[in-house]
């Protein structure tokens, strides 16, 4: 019943420089106008999806709750243990829910897969898992998650740097947790999964719900022991005034938005949503530490293409 496409008629017109490119930064160009393909992420133009979630948010507000299970892309290198320029997520978009509502799923859905797997695979993840995975997947199908807002955790790394921990990126009110901070919580701080929630809305994607104090956006991470964050979601943001004030606040055309903001401009509905990291799922469990040995054949930055 439904695709995901991406949207080439746009890509066309940002190739032939008809979408103003050159009030974006980061954005490689030349003559001026047109961007340069060849010194962008993947070295020439590529057609790639990073969420489904925009399109699911429509089919959800038709017929209810839905999910998508797909590729996505990132521009990150796959050099590093946590990220891959290609993964597979699941994206379930839920009516009548809000952020607490969303948590609850997000919290049902780690555990219900944690134990699935050990009334299913334990034969299996004995013989190929490091020894505290069974203990790992029993700790998360068992414990109630951590729930921490965004400033909380702020808080409680910086009360950890004045206790002489050291991380490599600046702990600061306003800026991204790093995967350091998120493992040093889940690891260190509460030995649990912890839900991590209302971000400042600067580091936040546009579709997440205004908090009432104007600062904070109705999103949340769900962070795991050895992973770091498994989910993202939010709830999504149906103040058609709101969410288009957030567009125009984020420099972003409201053009290709339109479809989008119709569905607050008719009439709407609370809804949420979440995504889960395939591969990293995968990484909670077995004793495969890095995505890459996870993937034989993942693609990386060089290899992938859709042409
Ligand atoms: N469906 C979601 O909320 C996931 C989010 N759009 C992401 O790409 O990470």
């Amino acid at each position: 019943m439904f695709r995901v496409t991406t949207m080439v008629g746009e890509a066309e017109k940002l190739e032939k420089g008809e979408v103003g490119v050159a009030a974006k930064p980061g954005i490689p160009q030349k003559d001026g106008k047109k961007i340069d393909y060849a010194a962008d992420f993947f070295g020439r133009q590529a057609f790639l999806t990073v969420s489904g979630q925009l399109q699911l948010e429509t089919c959800a507000c038709a017929v209810g709750d839905v999910y998508t299970f797909g590729p996505s892309f990132r521009a990150e290198h796959s050099h590093t243990s946590r990220h891959l320029a290609e993964f597979w997520m699941v994206e379930p978009e839920i009516v009548d829910a809000d952020i607490q509502d969303v948590m609850n799923w997000a919290e049902a859905y780690v555990k219900y897969m944690s134990q699935w797997l050990i009334d299913k695979c334990c034969d299996d993840m004995e013989l190929m898992a490091d020894k505290g995975c069974i203990d790992r997947l029993r700790m998360v199908a068992s414990t109630p998650f951590e729930r921490i807002s965004y400033t909380e955790a702020v808080k409680i790394l910086e009360e950890a740097v004045k206790g002489g921990k050291k991380f490599d990126n600046k702990v600061e009110w306003g800026i991204d947790l790093a995967s350091e901070h998120e493992r040093f919580l889940t690891e260190n701080e509460f030995q649990k999964p912890v839900i991590v929630y209302n971000y400042p809305k600067g580091i936040k994607a546009f579709y997440m719900r205004l908090n009432d104090d104007s600062k904070t956006v109705a999103a949340m991470d769900v962070l795991v022991p050895k992973v770091g964050e498994l989910i993202g979601g939010s709830q999504r943001e149906e103040r058609y005034e709101v969410i288009k004030e957030r567009i125009l606040e984020m420099g972003l055309p409201l053009k290709p938005y339109e479809w989008y903001l119709d569905l607050r401009r008719f009439g709407t509905v609370k809804h949420s949503g979440f995504g889960l990291g395939f591969e990293q799922c995968c990484c909670l469990r077995p004793a495969l530490t890095t995505l890459e040995t996870l993937f034989p054949s993942q693609d990386t930055q060089e290899e992938q293409i859709c042409n």
